[in-house]
């Protein structure tokens, strides 16, 4: 058996290699000659799994260690039986803790979550996650997904149209999709921004394509958008330097890069794979992840509302800015970036240690965004 890896996958190294000859190789540069006598290839967002890399390969299996699939010409490799899996849910932790990052920074910059309403486009692993963020943190949500509304019905859902006029921070988690009736590529084009109430919050951590860099440059321009988030960009890793320099925060598609996240990809996909070729690793998980040196946040003051104190929390587990301010200061570094990305863990990590007076409804707050509190 020959394994093709994409060699930036973390903990992959040695896994597969006492039951397949594996070749690491940087994604970009996996080529057909490296496929042609293989039966499985593993990757990531950077391998474009199409007619042109597998036709006249041996690949019988595809599996990409990430939630999106924009990358893989599905409909070619089930034409031609390569069963193919993703990483559904994978990242959907680190996600919710980079949005929590933003929302932190607004409410710290003001924003009162009671009188704030965050738009979510895209109710799936991620949205349904910072849904329950958001209403955990106070702020009043308004929901958007299409097809979840036609197999659900339409109670808890509203228009795109509707959820752009009335959101104050409007927020994409849709996966790319280029064709048919649920077709996201540049859903916020310049007509839909028209609609986005004025000096609103824009987020995109979905995919570049699904905002339009021509509509966000406009928005920022005339006010309609009064703070922009990207962490993906049209055209990665070569990111429109006009764009660059107007958002408030811009990070370099790393959303979901926790160390939590990254494993859940590595082990999703080490599964699959064993399920697909019969491999004794079903139960295989990574060894002993990495941990900040002190993952402890001491509680002092008790006077403040409890989402003033969640929002610190959240920037003891993770500052956005950090990231934002390596881009800023060199954008042309953006895949190596992410190639050594630091350590990120998740809220569960973290332990919180309330002092005496801690008020009840804070430690409340604090457990449902998933904190362990002691
Ligand atoms: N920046 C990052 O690091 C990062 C990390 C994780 C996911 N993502 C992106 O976010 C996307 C969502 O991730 P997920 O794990 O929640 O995926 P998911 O498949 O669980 O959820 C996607 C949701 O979007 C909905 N949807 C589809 N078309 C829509 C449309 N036209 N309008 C509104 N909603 C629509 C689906 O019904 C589904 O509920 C991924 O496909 C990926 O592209 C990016
Ligand atoms: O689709 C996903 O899961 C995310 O966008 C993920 O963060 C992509 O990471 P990459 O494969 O580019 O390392």
């Amino acid at each position: 058996m020959k394994v093709v890896v994409d060699d930036k996958i973390p903990a992959l190294k040695g896994v597969l290699d006492p039951y397949a000859d594996v070749l690491y190789k940087e994604g970009k540069a996996i080529s057909k000659e490296d496929l042609v006598d293989a039966d499985a290839l593993i990757v990531r967002t950077r391998t474009l799994c199409n007619k042109d890399l597998l036709e006249g390969t041996s690949v019988r299996m595809v599996a990409t260690a990430t939630i999106g699939t924009d990358h893989m010409d599905l409909a070619w490799l089930e034409q031609k039986g390569i069963h193919w899996c993703n990483a559904p849910g994978c990242n959907s932790g680190s996600v919710k803790q980079y949005i929590a990052s933003v929302l932190a920074h607004l409410i710290l910059d003001g924003t009162v979550p009671s009188e704030t309403t965050l738009g979510i486009v895209g109710v799936g692993m991620v949205g349904s996650k910072i849904e329950s963020l958001a209403k955990a943190l106070g702020f009043k949500v308004l929901l958007n997904d299409p097809p979840r509304a036609r197999r659900e019905g339409a109670d808890k859902f509203c228009s795109l149209d509707y959820l752009l006029s009335n959101s104050d921070i409007v927020t994409f988690h849709t996966p790319l999709i280029r064709q048919g009736e649920d077709a996201t590529f540049h859903l916020m084009d310049e007509s839909k921004l028209a609609l986005l109430k004025k000096g609103a919050v824009v987020i995109n951590s979905s995919r570049g394509e699904v905002c339009e860099t021509r509509a966000m440059l406009k928005g920022l321009d005339n006010g309609q958008i009064s703070r922009l988030v990207l962490d993906v960009w049209e055209n990665e890793p070569n990111i429109d330097s006009k764009l660059h320099n107007k958002v408030w925060i811009g990070t370099p598609h790393i959303a979901g890069y926790s160390v939590d996240g990254k494993s859940n990809g590595s082990t999703m996909t080490i599964h699959a794979i064993a399920r697909e070729f019969g491999l004794p690793l079903q139960d295989w998980q990574p060894t002993s992840l990495p941990v900040p040196d002190y993952p402890f946040i001491h509680l002092d003051n008790n006077s403040e509302p409890a989402y003033l104190t969640a929002a610190k929390a959240i920037l003891r587990t993770y500052d956005i800015l950090e990231d934002d301010k390596r881009l800023r200061e060199d954008p042309e570094d953006f895949e190596k970036q992410r190639g050594s990305y630091p350590v990120r863990r998740e809220f569960h990590i973290w332990e919180i240690t309330p002092s005496r007076a801690t008020r009840p409804e804070t430690i409340e707050m604090l457990m449902a965004l998933g904190f362990r509190v002691k």
